[in-house]
């Protein structure tokens, strides 16, 4: 058994890959817990499951640093007797990506992760979205480089944003618009949010494709990637595991032989 640990801003989801394929956990991301909880947490979801914790390695991505020695402690209690190697996703490792952008070691570690599962599962050029706390494309070009992407405010933090920053509106419940004519406040925001975003991934790819001169795959992922799929104009896949199965791919890049 592989464990992947996806350590994002709003979820940390903990991919299982098993003989009978994934079982993803996922546990908020706030408030912290301490390494004993999370051990508790871990145990208590393979039970339910029913899956033998035998021996296994693990593999750790964290956007969220405050969170990464108490989950890395976790796993290492998990797997004491088994001697399993446990690694923590750098943008040193073996990936198959070459990296071409200005700072690679600041680049998060889910985003390396979605590179290297995309370009391994669908094939290269390709642009992930990753529909999470933020809202992220991440680009692989033609020759297995990382070539960059877009950061943009995530639907939960737009809809966060509104409601603070201004004195009539409020959070609205993140459900989909059924139009794009807003005709109340809610309606109006639920619109700008949903259309407001899919178009704006829509103009960022099309920007980075005449950029480029090339014609990229597009594959959706994070927790808003179906719903938003429903809103993108643009032929794509959604893997709602793809974080996960490239921190599988990395995992076996880079196991000790
Ligand atoms: N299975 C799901 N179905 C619908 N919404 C989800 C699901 N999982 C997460 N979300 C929503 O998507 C948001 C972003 O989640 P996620 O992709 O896990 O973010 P991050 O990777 O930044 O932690 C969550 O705050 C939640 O509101
Ligand atoms: C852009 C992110 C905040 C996305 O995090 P998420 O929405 O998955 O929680 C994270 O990938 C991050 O902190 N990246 C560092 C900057 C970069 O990737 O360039
Ligand atoms: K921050």
């Amino acid at each position: 058994m592989l464990i992947a640990v996806d350590i994002g801003n709003s979820s940390i989801n903990i991919g299982y890959f098993t003989a009978n394929g994934i079982s993803v956990q996922s546990i908020n991301t706030h408030p912290l817990k301490d390494s004993e909880e999370y051990l508790t947490d871990i145990c208590n979801f393979l039970q339910q499951k029913r899956i033998e914790k035998n021996s296994h390695g693990g593999i750790i991505s964290s956007v969220v640093p405050g969170h990464t020695s108490v989950l890395t402690e976790a796993l290492r209690r998990l797997s004491a007797d088994e001697g399993a190697a446990l690694l923590t996703v750098t943008h040193e490792m073996s990936s198959g990506l070459k990296f071409r952008v200005n700072a690679p070691e600041k680049v998060g570690s889910d985003r390396l992760a979605n590179a290297v599962a995309a370009k391994e599962i669908y094939g290269k050029p390709a642009a992930v979205i990753d529909f999470g706390t933020a809202t992220t494309i991440t680009v692989v070009g033609v020759d297995d480089d990382f070539i960059g992407g877009a950061i943009l405010p995530g639907l939960g933090l737009m809809n966060r944003a509104l409601g603070e920053g201004t004195s009539r509106l409020q959070e609205i419940i993140l459900e989909p618009p059924l139009r794009a004519l807003g005709v109340d406040t809610q309606t109006c925001i639920r619109s700008g949010l949903f259309y407001g975003t899919a178009g704006a991934c829509e103009r960022i790819l099309m920007g980075i494709e005449e950029e480029t001169g090339v014609t990229l795959k597009v594959i959706l992922t994070g927790g808003f990637a179906t719903v938003m799929g429903r809103f993108l104009r643009r032929i794509h896949e959604i893997n709602s595991n793809l974080t996960l199965e490239g921190l599988r791919i990395l995992y076996e890049k880079n196991r000790p032989s």
